[in-house]
């Protein structure tokens, strides 16, 4: 009978080409998920959590429809789960209207930390924020205090810029120019060298950033006198591939010198300590293995690193599910005491969505992503991770706890002209 399944809908983007499809690797994690808690006894006793999705290909007006599917049609959902930026967006505007809370796992526009807009939405995916005060804290730690942007004209990157400048701010470091471009980085790279910058924060996708790259080697604005701060997100050899197929005219020789030597940031999304056991019992290398043998099963040929779009991104997928159930489980016990039931729910009762809100709110856990636990935005607490680019393969330096404000340095770093580069043209004054 239908008594005793608790129903959630999940909107992943799987197909298209807009975006980000992460959905290929995180329904698939999600799913794992589901058969986890499904199968705890001490989780949800009696029930059963089952997950009605389909495909949002990560745009918003078709994330939109699969919502109204999901809502106007038996059975009631309690729950909705979302993928991109831009369908989170879409949906979470929309959710609270349905008095429903929306868990995102593969959304990290800044726009969404808005409890005015979004006054129901978590996410285990962080805010592309939590770069910032990673990269404050290694601006103080050389000692630099003049700095510039160079961003793609893309409104993730805007928004972000806007976090960096206030914090930017705070920490008296001056930005003495913020470039950015649609497309064509030249004119902005240009402004950069009039401008005197050394240390750059570049904020763009993968292909502009291989288009930055190459402008860099051009107009020799990298190497001993230059710090650039990269995404750390982009895949390992993002700087010598695909060079042919978007027309970059340098050589891989010539982005390698480029890009040697450049720092990035990035959020943890698998739990640093493979051997720590997780609240599902599994470790983080546990759920890579068992990840990979479902993807399997689905064709990827993931021994040739044959990897589906959102792998990275499937912990904090395969977290999202764990946090509803845990909610779920929260919620019960408190409704039972006021004689009410989760079954109860029909979208319009919103004592039984403020117990849900609250309950996830409160969330606190070790999940395969690190601890799950959210700000009063709903926006994910992470870690962030410090890598260098040393003799072309990319070297962690060490990681940053902003909440604690610990930075953990493994005195890796390499500086091409053997010393910190400067901020700034230092005059020497002739004695
Ligand atoms: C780190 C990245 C690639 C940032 O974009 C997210 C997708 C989105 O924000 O739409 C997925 N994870």
């Amino acid at each position: 009978t239908d008594s005793n399944v608790l129903h959630i809908g999940g909107i992943f983007p799987i197909g298209g080409q807009a975006g980000w499809q992460g959905g290929q690797a995180c329904m698939p994690a999600a799913r794992l998920a589901l058969e986890d808690v499904n199968a705890r006894k001490d989780l949800l006793p009696g029930y059963v959590l089952k997950l009605h999705s389909n495909d949002s290909e990560c745009e918003p007006g078709l994330g939109a429809s699969v919502m109204y599917n999901l809502l106007y049609n038996e059975p009631t959902k309690l729950m909705l789960l979302a993928g991109c930026s831009t369908v989170c967006t879409t949906v979470a505007e929309a959710a609270k209207m349905w008095n429903l809370v929306v868990l995102c796992y593969g959304a990290s526009s800044p726009a969404l930390s808005d409890r005015n807009r979004f006054p129901t939405l978590f996410r285990t995916h962080p805010s592309a924020t939590v770069h910032n005060p990673t990269r404050i804290k290694l601006m103080k730690k050389f000692g630099w205090s003049r700095v510039a942007i160079l961003q793609q004209a893309e409104e993730v990157f805007i928004s972000t810029v806007e976090d960096l400048e206030a914090r930017c701010s705070e920490a008296a470091i001056e930005i003495v120019t913020r470039q950015s471009f649609l497309s064509d980085p030249s004119d902005a790279v240009r402004n950069l060298r009039r401008q005197d910058a050394r240390v750059i924060v570049g904020l763009f996708y993968v292909v502009a950033a291989r288009r930055v790259l190459c402008e860099l080697y051009k107009q020799n604005l990298y190497g001993k006198s230059y710090t650039w701060f990269f995404i750390g997100w982009y895949e390992d050899n993002w700087f010598e591939v695909n060079l042919d197929k978007e027309n970059i005219d340098c050589t891989v020789e010539q982005m390698r010198a480029a890009a040697e030597g450049h720092l990035t940031t990035e959020a943890l999304m698998w739990n640093q300590d493979e051997d720590e056991k997780t609240i599902s019992g599994m470790t983080s290398l546990d759920f890579r293995k068992k990840l990979n043998d479902a993807l399997r099963e689905e064709g990827y040929d993931i021994d040739k690193n044959r990897y589906p779009e959102g792998y990275q991104e499937a912990p904090l997928a395969y977290d999202a599910v764990w946090s509803v159930a845990l909610a779920f489980n929260k919620t019960m016990d408190r409704l039972t005491q006021i004689g009410k039931s989760l079954k109860d729910f029909n979208y319009n009762n919103k004592d039984v969505a403020d117990n849900i809100y609250s309950a996830i709110n409160s969330t606190q856990f070790l999940g395969v992503s690190g601890i799950v636990a959210f700000s009063s935005q709903g926006d994910r607490i992470a870690l962030t991770q410090i890598e260098q680019v040393i003799n072309g393969s990319y070297v962690v330096l060490g990681y940053y706890d902003t909440q604690a404000d610990n930075l953990t340095w493994r005195n890796k770093e390499v500086w091409i002209g053997g010393k910190v580069p400067q901020d700034r043209t230092i005059i020497k004054r002739a004695l």
